[in-house]
């Protein structure tokens, strides 16, 4: 399994249905980000090919939030192990059993070269009052601390949360589990449908592993440059 990073690495989100157009920001990023991650809407579209292909620049975070019972998620956890990711995601919602069911099964494929297996606490583009009115009150930093205690307890390695709780996590739980975190926005990038943002030196400085930072670079005229300033602005923390 993909161990800790040393530091904070980015990792770019290629979101398109194009895997010709992922491919080549894969290509253009490479030199400055750690992963690059393959969601729905690319998957979706290309399926396991749009893997293979940008897995020939940067280690793949397959973040495809399997949420189902705890046999089939078993089951996808064992098809995409063929691909090889280094990471992949469930949604922290679906429960202990789900989670330690993807753990073993991908175990069972993968042995010690499994991908990490990370758990969706609540979404980034979720705030307080979007949050309540799925039935969940109390704001997402305390629904975050509680899934992150489920899933970790049930075999998750890490966790995916907002810039906002990272910090709450380590307090919790200390170093050992990876952070993974969306929702960065560098000084002046628009925030989309994203609610709980942070930039990216105040997000490593909170204590997170990875960002995952998508628009901010593919959507900049110079994705290359946009990636390589972020990481810029990064080196030596
Ligand atoms: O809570 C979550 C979980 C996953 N994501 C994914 O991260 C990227 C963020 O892209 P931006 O363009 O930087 O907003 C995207 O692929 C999401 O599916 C998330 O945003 N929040």
């Amino acid at each position: 399994m993909l161990g800790k990073p040393n530091r904070a690495g980015i990792i770019a989100a290629l979101d398109t249905p194009e895997v010709a157009r992922a491919e080549g920001w894969a290509r253009t990023v490479a030199p400055h980000v750690g992963m690059v991650k393959v969601g729905l809407e690319l998957f979706c579209a290309e399926g396991g090919n749009a893997v293979r292909r940008v897995a020939a620049h940067r280690p793949v975070f397959l973040d495809l939030k399997f949420h189902d019972i705890p046999n089939t998620v078993a089951g996808a956890v064992r098809s995409v192990c063929a691909l090889r990711p280094a990471m992949l995601t469930l949604h922290g919602g679906g429960g202990s059993t789900m989670i330690a069911a993807a753990r073993r099964a991908a175990e069972d494929a993968l042995g010690e070269a499994r991908p990490a297996i990370l758990a969706v606490t609540v979404l980034t583009s979720f705030s307080t009052e979007g949050l309540a009115e799925t039935g969940v009150n109390g704001g997402p930093a305390q629904q975050v601390l509680r899934l992150a205690r489920l899933a970790l307890d049930a075999g998750a390695d890490g966790l995916v949360c907002s810039p906002h709780e990272v910090s709450r996590l380590r307090d919790a739980f200390g170093d050992g589990p990876l952070l993974v975190v969306p929702g960065v926005r560098p000084v002046g990038a628009e925030r989309g449908d994203q609610a709980r943002i942070a930039t990216p030196e105040d997000t490593v400085a909170a204590g997170a592993d990875w960002l995952v930072i998508g628009r901010p670079i593919t959507a900049a005229p110079d994705p290359g440059a946009a990636a390589a300033a972020i990481a810029a602005s990064l080196a030596g923390r």
